[in-house]
């Protein structure tokens, strides 16, 4: 294939993860033999600094040029520290989803091996956790209507029955593809919007006869998350509570960068870190790259380029054994590897097996 890729490093740690994710995908595509052109873009505080605008119109046509983004992370703390700024480096991120139309954001908790007893859960509660969380990403709260004025603000939580049901054909056809048990995560009991939601699934549900589909409050998803992170196979989920719940998730895995994700829809994919720009970590060289990397193999996958995914996954399994990790889940007194020498150490596996 001829890949175009654009890249948006974005702020705090997002360009040196960005620059691991980058080498593992020129890796990739050199040992089997795909041709892969880059186009950098700006986006987040970044964009902002340079041009006023988080997602200026060039950096959207060019993730239209693209065939895939390649995203890192967006965030300062100069706008986290200061409510009452007019234009967000995290509205960038929020406007490429929903210009490029980008409903579904898949997001996989997974467990490693030799990560499990790294994890603050116990072994037995953890060992075997295999879940997919797809949150959807264009809607509810983060684009209802909103107001802030004085001493009142809202959000709306809006939700319409096509915007739900496109999100459940993604997560029952997941759902089909794996163990075949749907959660569908809602606040039923209290929200409106999340009745609708639990009454078009409700409605679906006998077309996938084949499939267990259980309805589960969001606050007992939460408990039982970490309680019995096994009983999950697919959850699908509203904007708010899948954004909430992966970094809950994230907790089984063993950290926050480990988790990629996948944002798909309308217009051209975005493979994303499910972190943040992590900004004390910018500049030292200690962000774990392999939520990038991994949203990477995601990339491969969504193009069905399974062996170029699986080369991927076995390269940081391999790293992940070796020790080869960053300090955040590196045994005590072990080495020191960096967000570079992490990155490096998996393209030099890709190359050489
Ligand atoms: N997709 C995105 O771009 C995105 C996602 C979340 C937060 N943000 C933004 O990022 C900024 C910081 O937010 P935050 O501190 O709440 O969340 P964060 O995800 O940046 O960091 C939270 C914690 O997760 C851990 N972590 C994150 N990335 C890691 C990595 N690659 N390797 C190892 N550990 C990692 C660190 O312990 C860190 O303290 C804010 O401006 C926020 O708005 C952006
Ligand atoms: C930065 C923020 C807008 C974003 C979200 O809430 O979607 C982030 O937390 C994520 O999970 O990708
Ligand atoms: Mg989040």
């Amino acid at each position: 294939m001829n890949f175009k890729i654009a890249v948006l490093p974005g702020d705090g740690i997002g360009p040196e993860i960005s620059a691991q994710g980058v080498d593992v995908m020129s890796a990739v595509c050199e040992r089997f033999g795909h041709d892969v052109e880059y186009s950098y873009a700006l986006c987040g505080a970044d964009a902002i600094d340079r041009t006023g605008d988080p997602f200026p119109e060039e950096t959207f046509r060019t993730c239209l040029w693209a065939d895939a983004v390649l995203f890192s992370a967006v965030g300062d703390p100069r706008f986290d520290n200061d409510p009452t700024a007019k234009v967000r480096p995290e509205q960038g991120l929020l406007a490429m989803r929903k210009k490029l139309g980008l409903f579904a954001n898949i997001r996989p908790v997974e467990t490693f091996d030799c990560l499990i007893h790294m994890s603050p859960l116990r072994k037995e509660i953890i060992e075997g956790a295999d879940f997919v969380c797809i949150r959807e990403l264009t809607g509810g709260m983060y684009f209802g209507e909103k107001f802030e004025r004085d001493d009142r603000a809202y959000d709306t939580n809006a939700y319409t029955r096509n915007e739900i049901e496109r999100i459940l054909r993604v997560a029952y056809a997941y759902a089909g593809r794996r163990r075949k048990h749907l959660t569908v995560v809602d606040k039923a009991n209290v929200l409106a919007s999340s009745r609708l939601w639990r009454k078009v699934a409700q409605e679906m549900a006998p077309q996938y006869p084949d499939i267990t589909t259980d309805y589960m409050y969001v606050d007992n998803a939460a408990m039982r998350m970490i309680q019995d992170p096994r009983f999950f196979d697919v959850i699908v989920t509203e904007n708010t509570f899948g954004d909430i719940l992966t970094d809950e998730g994230s907790v089984i895995s063993g950290s926050m960068g480990l988790l990629p994700s996948a944002s798909t829809g309308e217009k051209t994919p975005v493979f994303e870190p499910i972190h943040g720009s992590w900004p004390q970590a910018k500049g030292k060289n200690i962000a774990n790259p392999i939520a990038q990397i991994l949203s990477v193999a995601m990339l491969f996958e969504h193009f069905c380029l399974t062996e170029e995914g699986a080369a991927i996954r076995q390269a940081v399994n391999a790293a992940l054994d070796a020790n080869v990790r960053t300090p955040e889940i590196q045994i005590p007194d072990g080495p020191f590897y960096g967000t570079r020498e992490v990155g490096a150490w998996i393209v030099d596996y890709i190359r050489n097996h």
